[in-house]
């Protein structure tokens, strides 16, 4: 097996398959490796081969992530989980090679590549009031060095910042944070957004009282992304509750809502032109039952009216950009 510029098209029997994993090292190259990979085969035995295949170096680590959409959504494996099984959820059609712009496959990453230094341990600078001198120029230094190490969250005391990395850290959202995350007290481990979650969570279950979480910043920071992983968290933090389904169903009215309310602008290509007050309804023992999404301060002028430069909502642009006949409906 060698790697490849991926122009062939693996052969594959019963009882394995050829899996493509694209490797991604810190000199960008189209080689992919073609790896025979069993049912029994683990994340652990796939990564091996393909770095013995590869000839990389096999003193670094390596992780594995699934993409299954050709948005390049990537899902990190854990060592035990079994790659050939995943390939077996996907369509038929992605089960044999084909084009990596299709989506669904894997990629073999270094681990120090990126997010996976997400370094639970404490750093000085994890907190910006134990800054010497706390002075705007100080404050961003510290920001701009943190977000440099792909560290994107940092605290102010009990509040915390999170710098838009704007592009999708896997590693740092990965499900074995929650559990990391869970039952320790805010600090003692690297500032992180399942930490805040976490706190409200078990606040409101010790004094069995409601709490509020605040998300504040400019237009495109990252409020709307990190209430989806403030939800996530939440949802999952309670074994009783039944996580994926709820989930689903929160963040699942989000695109119907921002159908209505959001547009483009200078800033966000996905702005939300109103403001969303997301209510989790939980159980004393924090089970969740249900969730209530309220919306205010809706810029209605958007739907029917915009100012120069501006968009119109996202729907309406739709509309008008369509051969929608306004006399059926
Ligand atoms: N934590 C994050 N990880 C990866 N990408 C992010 C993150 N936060 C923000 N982004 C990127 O930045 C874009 C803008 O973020 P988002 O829509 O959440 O901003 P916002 O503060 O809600 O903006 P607005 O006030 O205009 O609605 C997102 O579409 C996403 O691509």
């Amino acid at each position: 097996m060698s790697a490849t510029d991926g122009a062939g098209t693996p052969e594959h029997d019963k009882d394995a398959r050829v899996v493509q994993i694209y490797p991604r090292l810190p000199l960008e190259t189209d080689a992919y490796c073609p790896l025979q990979v069993s049912i029994k085969d683990t994340v652990k035995t796939v990564i091996h081969n393909a770095v013995v295949t590869l000839d990389l170096d096999s003193s670094q680590s390596y992780s594995l992530l699934e993409v299954k959409e050709s948005s390049g959504e990537e899902t990190p494996l854990d060592d035990g989980d079994r790659p050939l099984v995943r390939v077996l959820r996907w369509p038929p059609e992605t089960q044999k090679w084909h084009p990596r712009s299709q989506g669904y496959y894997f990629v073999l990453q270094q681990s120090n590549n990126g997010a996976k230094q997400v370094a639970t341990s404490k750093e000085e600078s994890d907190d910006l009031c134990s800054l010497p001198s706390v002075t705007k120029e100080a404050v961003l230094e510290v920001l701009r060095q943190r977000f440099h190490k792909h560290k994107i969250y940092t605290y102010i005391s009990n509040i915390l910042v999170a710098v838009n990395p704007n592009r999708f850290l896997p590693l740092y959202y990965n499900p074995k944070y929650v559990k990391l995350y869970k039952n320790q007290p805010l600090g003692n481990l690297s500032p992180h957004i399942f930490a805040i979650a976490d706190v409200a969570f078990r606040t409101m279950l010790d004094r069995q009282a409601n709490q509020c979480i605040l998300i504040s910043g400019e237009s495109g920071s990252g409020k709307t992304e990190s209430s989806s992983y403030l939800i996530h968290c939440l949802t999952t933090l309670n074994p009783g509750t039944y996580a994926g389904g709820l989930e689903r169903a929160i963040l699942g009215a989000g695109p119907v809502l921002e159908a209505f309310g959001n547009a483009k602008t200078a800033e966000n290509n996905n702005s939300s032109r109103f403001g969303k007050f997301i209510q989790l309804i939980y159980l004393e023992s924090g089970v969740i039952r249900g969730a209530f999404v309220e919306k205010f301060l809706l810029e209605k002028n958007r739907l029917v009216s915009r100012a120069k430069n501006q968009r119109y909502a996202i729907l309406n642009l739709q509309i008008i950009n369509s051969d929608y006949d306004p006399n059926i409906v």
